[in-house]
């Protein structure tokens, strides 16, 4: 049996989560939020919407944010495997415009809570589902992002996983760039 565990990152409020897991003869039982837990380990997570993606190989989706009304997210892989990144925005911080990279598969079960004022997207290495829980509800109008390539930020998608075989959304291959995004709005 595994219980809840909080790994603190280098962003301040980004939070590597190991969920509660219990596996037996006939497969496993996750719990992957629990309100109480979270807060006794002093995370407020108020759950307003959860959703899920199924994307195939090769998808980007990235990198997103909502400009107003920020969601803090709690993000898993449920099945399949994906590499996840976030990208700090938040102008006073001391990781301003940092990103990281982490492998969340149904494998490791790893969750990630991404904190408001971040960017977040992921590349899928295997056809995959992946779930939000959040803690803002979604404001199509705010709904915003910077392109998945920008070279500012300069994530390093590992692309040969998918055999550089890339499929984007339409939104998103017309995002603005981190520099846009700055003479626009500053940073949050
Ligand atoms: C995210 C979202 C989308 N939608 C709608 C808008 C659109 O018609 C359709 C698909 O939306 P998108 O193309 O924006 O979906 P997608 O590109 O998967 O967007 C998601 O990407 C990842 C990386 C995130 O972090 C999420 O917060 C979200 O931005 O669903 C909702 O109604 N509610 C939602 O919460």
């Amino acid at each position: 049996m595994q219980k809840f565990s909080f790994q603190e990152t280098e962003i301040n409020g980004l939070i590597l989560v190991k969920p509660f897991l219990a596996e037996d003869v006939r497969g496993y039982f996750i719990k992957d939020y629990s309100q109480e837990v979270f807060e006794q380990n002093g995370i407020t997570h108020d759950l307003k919407e959860v959703f899920y993606t199924n994307s195939h190989k090769g998808v980007i989706r990235a990198l997103h944010f909502q400009r107003e009304k920020q969601q803090p997210k709690l993000v898993r892989c449920v099945w399949g495997h994906v590499y996840d990144v976030v990208v700090d925005l938040r102008k006073n911080s001391p990781t301003f415009k940092k990103w990281l990279g982490f492998e969340l598969s149904e494998e490791n079960k790893d969750e990630l809570l991404v904190p408001a004022g971040c960017a977040h997207g992921y590349l899928v290495l295997e056809h995959s589902v992946v779930s939000y829980k959040c803690a803002e509800k979604f404001y199509g109008e705010y709904d915003d992002g910077i392109m998945w390539n920008d070279p500012d930020i300069d994530v390093k998608w590992p692309l040969e996983r998918v055999d550089n075989q890339i499929i984007l959304s339409d939104k998103d291959k017309n995002l603005q760039t981190f520099s846009q995004f700055m003479e626009k709005y500053g940073g949050f």
